[in-house]
């Protein structure tokens, strides 16, 4: 079924701004800043966590100033909904790491979930290393489990459902320059 873009479009006029663009790009340009200095000699294989990773991964490794490979894989939970289910991996990665350290890029931890099956498998896969990157690390005590960190964290939010810069509504606002929470969640 199509979305109701009225509605698509209602939803960014009544969401709240959390983080403006230049927010975002300046807590980008930090984790940058720590990876270059803690993982340019490790030769990381870095994956890009589909679809919402998308963005902030891109504009990560292009301030990544030491050589890397950049691949991707796909594990979904919310399926355009905003409550998450079962993990199913749409994509699991191609690209060999056996004793390489692997940087996973996404977009949100939220109740990690996701990070942390991602984490599980790149180590039964025989990475030697799974550093992770979020964006946006967001604040509750539904965590998977209650000591689940990104290595590196972008920005903290509250516990409310947000999107842009690669985190959708329904699908849509993945492309949102700025980090939006839906009004009355
Ligand atoms: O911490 P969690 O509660 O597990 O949620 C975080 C995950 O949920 C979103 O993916 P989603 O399942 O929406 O897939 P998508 O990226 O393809 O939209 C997001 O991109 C993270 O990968
Ligand atoms: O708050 C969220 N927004 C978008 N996608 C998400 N996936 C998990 N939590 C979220």
């Amino acid at each position: 079924m199509s979305a109701d873009l009225a509605h698509i479009r209602q939803v960014m006029e009544e969401a709240d701004c959390l983080f403006d663009e230049a927010t975002v790009e300046a807590a980008i340009s930090q984790m940058a800043a720590k990876i270059n200095a803690e993982l340019a000699e490790r030769n990381p294989v870095v994956f890009c966590v589909m679809n919402g990773g998308l963005i902030i991964s891109g504009k990560l490794v292009s301030q990544l100033n030491f050589p890397l490979e950049l691949s991707y894989l796909h594990a979904t939970r919310y399926r355009n909904e905003t409550t998450g289910g079962e993990l199913f991996w749409k994509a699991k990665p191609e690209i060999s790491f056996i004793d390489r350290e692997v940087l996973i890029i996404d977009d949100i931890l939220d109740e990690g979930h996701t990070l942390a099956a991602i984490i599980e498998f790149c180590k039964h896969a025989g990475a030697s290393a799974v550093h992770t990157a979020v964006l946006v690390d967001k604040q509750h005590d539904r965590k998977a489990r209650p000591d689940l960190k990104a290595d590196y964290v972008g920005l903290e939010c509250e516990d409310r459902y947000i999107f842009g810069y690669g985190m959708d509504y329904k699908g849509y606002w993945r492309n949102a320059a700025g980090i939006f929470a839906l009004k009355g969640h």
